[in-house]
Parts: C-alpha cells; structure tokens; sequence
C-alpha cells in the first residue's frame, strides 16, 4: 500500500493581510506547480529518496530536510496518542524552487504530513495536522505563521483566525480572477525578508492597514470585485521588502497599466502576483513578464486560477 499526496503553490499575505491570509492557486493548463509526496511501507523506520526539477537546491543531509523533521513531529504525536507508527520508505517530488514566495517548504510540509496521515489511516484530524504543518513552517522560517500551509492545505483563499480552536477558515474570492505568478528564478530566504522589517509601526500605517484588510474581506463577504482589488495594498511589508526585487516596481507599473486589477509581492518574494479578470490581458501579461521579469532558464510565469481543493491524493505512484 502507498499514497501519493500533491500540496499547491500558495500566495502568503495576498498583500493586504501580512501573515493572517493566503491563497492556494494551481495554473490554469495544468501544470502541477507543488511538490509531491509518496509514502510507502519502508524496510527501516524512516528513508527518504529526494528527486524532482529542484532536487539539487535541496539540503544535502536527509536530516536537514524538513520532510524527516515532519515525520519526527509526526511520530511524536502518535507516540501521545499511543499509535504505533509504520515504518516508511517517502519520496519527495521537489517541483517548487526554494525561497521563491510562492510556499515551497510549506508544499513539501503539507504534502509530507497528509500522506503520512493518510498512510496512517488518518490518525490526526484536520486541525491537529494543521499545528503540525505551521510547526514546522516555524522551524523554517524563524516564526509561526499559517498563511502558506492554510491555503496550501486546505485550498482557496484563507484567513487565519486562530481563536476558539479554528487554525483557518476559508473566505470567498471571486471566481473570474487570474493570477499572473511571475518567478524571476532568484532566491529571498524567507528568514531573512523578515528579519528586515521593522519591530514597530507607525499609528497611520495600522490604520491603514486595518482599513485595507477589513476592507478587503469585507468586500470578499459581500462580492465587490473591484473594491476587494483596490484593498490590495501592504504597508507592513513591501515597502521594506521591494529592495530585494529587482525590477519588481517597474513590473508591477507595467502590470497595472496593462490591465491588471491588482498586484504584488507573493509571500516574501521574489515571485510577483497580479490579477486580471480577463484572460487575454493575463495571457499577454505572462509573455510580457517571462521576457522583463524573469532573469534566468529557473524563472517562469504562470497564468493561475484559485486551488480550491488544497492537497490532494494523485494516486499510489508517482
Ligand atoms: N523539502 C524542502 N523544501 C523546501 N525547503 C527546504 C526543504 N527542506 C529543507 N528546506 C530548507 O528550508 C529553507 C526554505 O527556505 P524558504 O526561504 O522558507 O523557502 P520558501 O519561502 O520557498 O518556502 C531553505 O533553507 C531550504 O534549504
Ligand atoms: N507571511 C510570510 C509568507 C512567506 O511566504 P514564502 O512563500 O516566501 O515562504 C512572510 O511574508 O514572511
């Protein structure tokens, strides 16, 4: 018996909600932009094979890979719950590049602890897993935030409200929305796009701030397309972070004035998000940002639409 487990991209922050919203978004041909997971019955407690288009990007050590780290907190918790733990053989499928704000450890995270799960027979349920999952997005990025492996996870576009035992809970997009994913094929280490932000904010920014998420999912509640857009605005993070994306405000002026509805920083970059609702303007933006934006053969452009599902079982092989 096996399980294969695909987790999606994500788009942490959505811009106007700085570690408390993300989306999941999958592109619109088909492309499978997430890692993969197999878990199957191993002859030893705990082996991993590693392969995949960004395998050579991947620490060295199977230790250091946050897909054994999973298994250790996985296996902690069965142990709490007096589990018995299977032995396993897990093949990780790297498709997403490392530190590219598009939630590359969080695919690798959720893909990992689902299958193990689901090998498992589903021992933990939905939110114990979920603390699980941020765990470790902690351990990597140096604080708790959910806002990659919510979405990741459980699909479309979530809010963390982290109160009265609910991790997440998902809040309605609009339907007919692109998302143009612009990777340039560099790498900002999540870590240290944080570490440079400020400790304090002035009063004026967290109005501004409050204004433009409570706006935001206001206008989501209430199906107000174009007034959701014009709430997409980060005073907490781009302003700090923009000096690690090159050419990043020239695309986003050229994205704006091509059509696009809204647009900015995916996570902590480098990726580039901008919505569009019509898919010709999409399309031409994607061709008009895999010559300008992207700068080497490991960037690419995607035209996506929201992943409702999250993770999903692909098979046993894979
Ligand atoms: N399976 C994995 N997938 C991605 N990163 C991993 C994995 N295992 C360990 N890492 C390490 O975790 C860190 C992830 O960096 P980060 O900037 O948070 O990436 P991202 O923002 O793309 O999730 C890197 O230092 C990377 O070497
Ligand atoms: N809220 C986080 C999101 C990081 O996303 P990633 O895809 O860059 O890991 C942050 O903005 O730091």
């Amino acid at each position: 018996m096996s399980v294969v487990v695909y987790a999606p991209a994500s788009i942490g922050n959505v811009s106007v909600g700085f570690d408390v919203l993300g989306a999941a978004v999958s592109p619109i041909d088909g492309t499978l932009l997430g890692d993969r997971v197999r878990v199957a019955a191993g002859q030893t407690s705990f082996s991993l094979q590693c392969v995949g288009a960004f395998v050579d990007k991947l620490p060295q050590q199977a230790e250091e890979n946050i897909v054994y780290r999973c298994w250790q907190v996985f296996a902690r918790e069965l142990d709490k719950k007096g589990i018995a733990l299977l032995s396993v053989a897990v093949t990780l499928e790297k498709n997403m590049p490392i530190g590219s704000g598009l939630g590359s450890s969080a695919c690798s995270i959720v893909a990992a602890l689902d299958a193990l799960n689901r090998f498992h027979d589903q021992p933990l349920n939905e939110t114990e897993l979920l603390a699980l999952m941020g765990e470790m997005e902690g351990e990597i990025s140096g604080s708790l935030h959910y806002d990659n492996v919510a979405p990741c996870f459980l699909g479309g576009l979530q809010f963390m409200v982290e109160e009265l035992g609910i991790i997440s809970q998902k809040v309605p997009c609009f339907d007919d929305w692109y998302w143009v994913m612009a990777y340039p094929g560099i790498k900002v280490p999540t870590a240290e796009a944080r570490a440079i932000l400020p400790a304090q904010y002035r009063r004026q920014d967290v109005i501004a701030h409050g204004r433009y998420l409570g706006g935001f999912i206001h206008a989501c509640h209430s199906q107000q397309p174009l007034l959701a857009a014009k709430m997409i605005h980060d005073v907490v993070a781009e302003p700090y972070r923009e000096k690690l994306l090159p050419q990043f405000n020239q695309a986003r002026k050229y994205a704006l004035e091509a059509g696009a509805i809204a647009s900015g920083i995916s996570g902590s970059g480098p990726t580039m998000f901008s919505i569009c609702t019509d898919l010709e303007v999409a399309q031409r933006l994607a061709k008009w940002l895999t010559v300008n934006y992207v700068q080497n053969d490991e960037g690419f452009v995607h035209v996506c639409q929201l992943d409702k599902q999250g993770a999903k079982v692909t098979g046993s092989e894979l």
